[in-house]
């Protein structure tokens, strides 16, 4: 099974030092920040587009995350992108929020323009990118639309939006993760609800995918390992909580997980999921 989703050397994920530059939100950011030093990577969040010629000359990875959308921010992310385009930096979008007004939507449609390696959301956000019906609230998504049937709609319609965009990968988050890749699907089965009810947990998903895009990895390995990483130190992190599961409790053992699971060389053959071919 993880041959098929793992294509490279799961080994070496997470052994680099790339520099991240996240262009993101304040709820999250610090989390962010630390959960990509826990990875062994370097975050900088810096925002003032007079840096950026300099800065994209510097960095290994771009994250762009919607989550608090205004006038200066979109610039800035529009600026990033062209950037990181120009210096051939890899690049994840993250729609947070996207069905939230019309300027989200628009942007990230913009963006893709520049071919970034991986557009994510949760499910409800990226069912509302592609024009389906989505019950997503603010930047949270919704149960129904991550049912079987609801899933696999949105698969069809995102193959359909990749072949405009052949060179971007697509992530779906959720209980079942959701992504399409060159033509083809992969479904990944790791992760616990309580990942659903802390605040940041895709906004971190998405930094981690950038950083080993930035180590090299392909786009699949990238997207997979991460999610599937995450998941799996979600997973991790229940195990350690007692009965009645205290959120605050998960999330302490969550990032610790996310700190020291990689340093073990067997974290990947419990990777759940499967590839369906184009
Ligand atoms: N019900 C669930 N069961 C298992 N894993 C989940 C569940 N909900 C979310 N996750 C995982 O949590 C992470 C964040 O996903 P999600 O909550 O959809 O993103 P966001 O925080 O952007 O809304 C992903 O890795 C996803 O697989
Ligand atoms: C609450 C909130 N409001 C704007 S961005 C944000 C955080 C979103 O984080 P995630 O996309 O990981 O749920
Ligand atoms: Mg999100």
């Amino acid at each position: 099974m993880t041959t098929a989703l793992l294509t490279g050397t799961p080994s070496t994920f997470f052994k680099g030092s790339p520099l991240i530059q996240c262009i993101t939100n304040e709820i999250t950011c610090e989390s962010m920040a630390n959960a990509l030093l826990y990875v062994n990577s370097k975050p900088i969040m810096a925002d003032d587009i007079r840096e950026f010629p300099e800065l994209f000359k510097q960095i290994d990875g771009v994250l762009l995350n919607l989550g608090q959308f205004s006038v200066a921010r979109e610039e800035q992310i529009s600026q990033a992108s062209h950037y990181a385009k120009e210096h051939g930096k890899p690049t994840v979008i993250d729609s947070v929020g996207v069905s939230v007004s019309p300027l989200r939507r628009k942007l990230v449609i913009e963006l893709l323009k520049n071919e970034p390696e991986v557009v994510k959301g949760n499910t409800s956000e990226l069912r509302h990118l592609v024009g389906l019906a989505s019950l997503g609230r603010g930047v949270d998504g919704h149960e129904s639309d991550q049912e079987k049937e609801a899933l696999l709609e949105l698969g069809k319609a995102l193959g359909q939006l990749q072949k405009k965009y052949p060179k971007t990968t697509f992530l779906a988050t959720g209980k079942v993760d959701l992504i399409v890749v060159e033509g083809s699907l992969i479904l990944l089965e790791n992760g616990v609800p309580e990942l659903d009810q802390l605040t940041g947990t895709g906004d971190v998903v998405g930094a981690i995918i950038a950083s080993l895009l930035a180590q090299g990895e392909t786009i699949q390995d990238s997207t997979v390992g991460a999610v599937s990483y995450f998941n799996r130190c979600g997973e991790r992190a229940k195990e350690k909580c007692e009965e009645p599961i205290g959120l605050e409790s998960f999330k302490y053992h969550l990032y610790n997980e996310l700190s020291t699971l990689y340093q073990r060389n067997d974290w990947w053959t419990s990777i759940k999921g499967v590839r369906y071919e184009s």
